[in-house]
């Protein structure tokens, strides 16, 4: 017997992967991972096809003492044509940083939680916003694309529930300013697929869906289910992390990002097209796996027999 084939909801017919484990990733690690490491593992990246790869974080050292090479994994890269390798700036002096190491493209990072943004960048949320204004303008002059975060969309570790209208507000601020692209991001993993379709609702009634990429962290095992409702919706761009590296300094228990080959996978299941091929992934991963002495957290990579 034939069973009737399901319908299937309207999927984008090519997904941008944004590569956020060699700075989302490694801004985590207790101990500092060599520079040499860390470039080998973005030029994995770009040989594996992915065509933007957050590379490093122009912030305070003092902050995030595991990003302070971040200069140097520029100078050391070789870069693929094509590619577009970018760095997190929260104010002027990152943003100097990130022009001198010739960063394709920047991001400023804000949160819809006011504790989260004291925590993660010491100041308010509207404050923040402030911050980054003068981090647009300059940027623009620079002609260098600014990209938006915004944290804590689906709970924050300090005050629990967000209000999607919350991250709409930042959301619609950031887009107003400037920046090209929002991505959203479920901070510490606790989203799951119908409230994240509520929150993009919010968000997609400020910012057209196609600025609109999801940054899902994969605590509590959501993030795949996550974005695959984010997909249904028209979301084309999707940030992960090779080897499910990661978490955030100020977002204790957050986990890595939903693992890049994990979602590669699905992505290759439903006949998207991404441009990036899953066993040079696959071998990125462990690289960087190996490199930290850690079993990889992506599914898919031991599946395939990584340890
Ligand atoms: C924003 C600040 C700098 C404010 O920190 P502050 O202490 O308020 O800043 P300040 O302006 O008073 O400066 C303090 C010191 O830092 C220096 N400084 C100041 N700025 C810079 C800079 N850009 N680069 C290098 N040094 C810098 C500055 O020169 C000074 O040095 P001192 O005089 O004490 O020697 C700090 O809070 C910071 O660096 N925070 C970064 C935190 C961070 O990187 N968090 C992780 C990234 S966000 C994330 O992971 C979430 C995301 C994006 O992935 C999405 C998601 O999952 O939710």
């Amino acid at each position: 017997m034939t069973l009737p084939a399901l319908p299937r909801p309207a999927l984008p017919a090519f997904v941008r992967m944004v590569e956020v484990g060699p700075r989302d990733g490694l801004q985590n690690e207790k101990t500092i991972v060599p520079t040499t490491v860390k470039i080998a593992l973005v030029e994995k990246l770009a040989d594996a096809g992915l065509s933007v790869i957050e590379a490093g974080s122009f912030v305070s050292p003092k902050w995030v003492p595991q990003m302070g090479d971040s200069a140097e994994v520029f100078a050391g890269l070789a870069r693929k044509p094509g590619v577009r390798y970018a760095a997190l700036t929260p104010n002027l002096k990152g943003l100097e940083g990130a022009l001198a190491a010739k960063a394709d493209e920047v991001a400023v990072f804000g949160a819809a939680s006011e504790s989260f943004s004291q925590k993660n960048i010491n100041c308010s949320i509207a404050e923040s916003l402030d911050r980054f204004a003068p981090v647009m303008e300059q940027a623009k002059a620079a002609g260098v694309p600014v990209r938006g975060y915004v944290s804590c969309v689906l709970g924050c570790p300090y005050e629990g529930e967000i209000a999607p209208s919350a991250v709409a507000e930042v959301a619609a601020r950031l887009y107003a300013m400037g920046c090209y692209e929002i991505s959203l991001g479920d901070t510490i993993g606790t989203g799951t697929p119908a409230k994240a379709q509520a929150m993009i609702a919010a968000v997609a009634a400020r910012v057209p869906m196609d600025k609109i990429a999801v940054h899902f962290h994969d605590t509590y095992g959501q993030a795949l289910a996550n974005l695959y409702a984010a997909l249904t919706m028209g979301v084309a761009v999707v940030d992960s992390s090779v080897a499910g590296l990661g978490g955030c300094p100020y977002a204790k228990g957050a986990s890595g990002n939903v693992a890049s080959e994990d979602v590669l996978y699905m992505l290759n299941g439903l006949g998207i097209e991404t441009g990036v091929d899953l066993d040079r992934l696959i071998a990125a991963g462990a690289f960087i796996s190996d490199a930290l002495g850690r079993p990889t957290a992506s599914k898919v990579a031991r599946a395939r027999g990584c340890a």
